[in-house]
């Protein structure tokens, strides 16, 4: 006699993951070209024959010098732009060719920081089960997903998704998309890799066009990794991050505070002056739901902090409004320091940094519950509170 049939609700549980997602692994890469923020002006206007346009030039000057950024990594060169003299004009039609070199480049960028990520997690790149591929440079199909799951030799079974143009939110809009699938689908290990380069959206400056310039002085180039899975299998798998909650919030009436569009000159983007405080008003009631759904009583300042460093007035308005001590935002703040604001990917790179500042501390020195955010068009705001391995009774 065969065993009773199982019921669906039993099926169900059987599908589902015990514990919660966690960080497996982390990678991260970026292109070999790095640019002082100091240099920049300079570089950009020669580049871009605009030393003429000496207003302009003063005003990014005066952006980069507030801009909390001291380097970031480009993949569009001097040799590329000498290649692609288009580039520097955004009327003239040169989307095709930038698609051409993004969609080879993105994926190569993404392999390099998945292969970190990979080797950190400790299993071969076969199981990984899902895929999830974030960037604002795709714009062909098959897209940037299907490629970096060839270059890492994925399973053909690996199920793929990509997300296109959620600008700074990708990041935290992939890592909760993995969370779920994680933890409905036992054993479960999802690869996100986020790459983001901004050749699609280089341009020379133009009167009239302050968004530009602003873009030009905190964009960077960088691709982003992460393993997720519930039930670590141990030894070989050790979480880094345990995901505890997540959410996405909109702010009503800020579709228009921070937009992109693909145009047939490349990517245009417009970020309202007003999106720092936009933010600053808005964060802590995401924060205030995100534990009270979790039935955790949380001080701002108990906290670590992993928040995207959209630019530094940004962290300046969160840090005010949560009263956060010297120091809290410090992963975020070096991050735009050394990389400068590399969209949906920057917040992989503050996850890095926390962990491995979190890694140099003793036993007892860091706390138990954190914050990931992540903000972009909509305004789109994603929360995810991240709780340190180890003290799993905290379930
Ligand atoms: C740009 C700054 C570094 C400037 O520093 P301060 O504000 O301290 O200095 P400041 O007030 O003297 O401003 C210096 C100059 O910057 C200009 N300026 C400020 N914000 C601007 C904006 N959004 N667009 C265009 N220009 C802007 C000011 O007008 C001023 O020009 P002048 O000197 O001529 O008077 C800062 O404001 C900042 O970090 N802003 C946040 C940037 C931001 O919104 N990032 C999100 C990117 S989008 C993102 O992360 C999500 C996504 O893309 O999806």
């Amino acid at each position: 006699m065969g065993s009773a049939p199982a019921t669906v609700g039993e099926i169900r549980r059987a599908q589902r993951a015990d514990g919660p997602a966690a960080v497996l692994g982390i990678g991260t890469a970026n292109p070999p070209t790095c640019m002082a923020q100091d240099d920049y002006p300079d570089y950009y206007f020669r580049v871009t024959n605009s030393e003429h346009l000496t207003d302009l030039k003063a005003k990014l000057t005066r952006i980069c010098k507030k801009s909390g950024i001291k380097q970031r990594f480009m993949h569009l060169n001097e040799e590329l732009l000498a290649a692609n003299p288009d580039f520097t004009d955004r009327k003239l039609p040169s989307l095709d060719a930038r698609v051409d070199i993004a969609s080879a480049a993105v994926p190569e960028l993404a392999a390099s920081a998945a292969a970190k990520a990979i080797a950190e997690w400790g299993r071969p790149a076969t199981e990984i089960t899902h895929l999830i591929f974030s960037t604002y440079s795709g714009a062909r199909a098959p897209s940037a997903d299907r490629r970096l799951a060839s270059l890492l030799g994925l399973s053909p079974t690996v199920s793929r998704t990509i997300l296109n143009l959620h600008g700074c939110y990708g990041g935290g809009r992939s890592l909760q998309l993995a969370k779920e699938l994680a933890e409905n689908n036992r054993g479960a290990r999802v690869l996100v890799a986020c790459s983001e380069i901004t050749l699609i959206a280089f341009y020379g400056p133009e009167g009239g066009c302050p968004d530009n310039i602003l873009g030009q002085a905190l964009f960077g180039d960088g691709a982003g990794a992460v393993i997720i899975g519930a039930d670590p299998v141990s030894p070989v798998e050790r979480p880094l991050f345990e995901m505890a909650f997540a959410s996405q919030t909109t702010i009503p009436e800020t579709e228009d505070a921070i937009s992109m569009e693909i145009n047939k000159g490349g990517m245009e983007y417009h970020i309202s002056n007003q999106v720092p405080r936009l933010l600053g008003c808005n964060v802590e009631r995401c924060l205030i739901d995100a534990f009270d759904a979790l039935g955790v009583t949380a001080k701002w300042n108990d906290l670590f902090w992993a928040i995207h460093p959209g630019g530094r007035a940004i962290l300046d308005h969160i840090e005010g409004v949560l009263g956060l001590d010297d120091g809290k935002l410090a992963a975020s703040r070096h991050v735009l320091s050394e990389f400068g604001n590399m969209s949906g990917t920057t917040v992989i790179f503050v996850l890095d940094e926390l962990r491995r500042r979190q890694a140099a501390k003793q036993e007892g020195e860091t706390p138990e519950w954190g914050v990931m955010m992540a903000f972009g068009p909509g305004i789109t705001i994603e929360t995810m509170v991240l709780h340190a391995p180890g003290s799993l009774d905290a379930y």
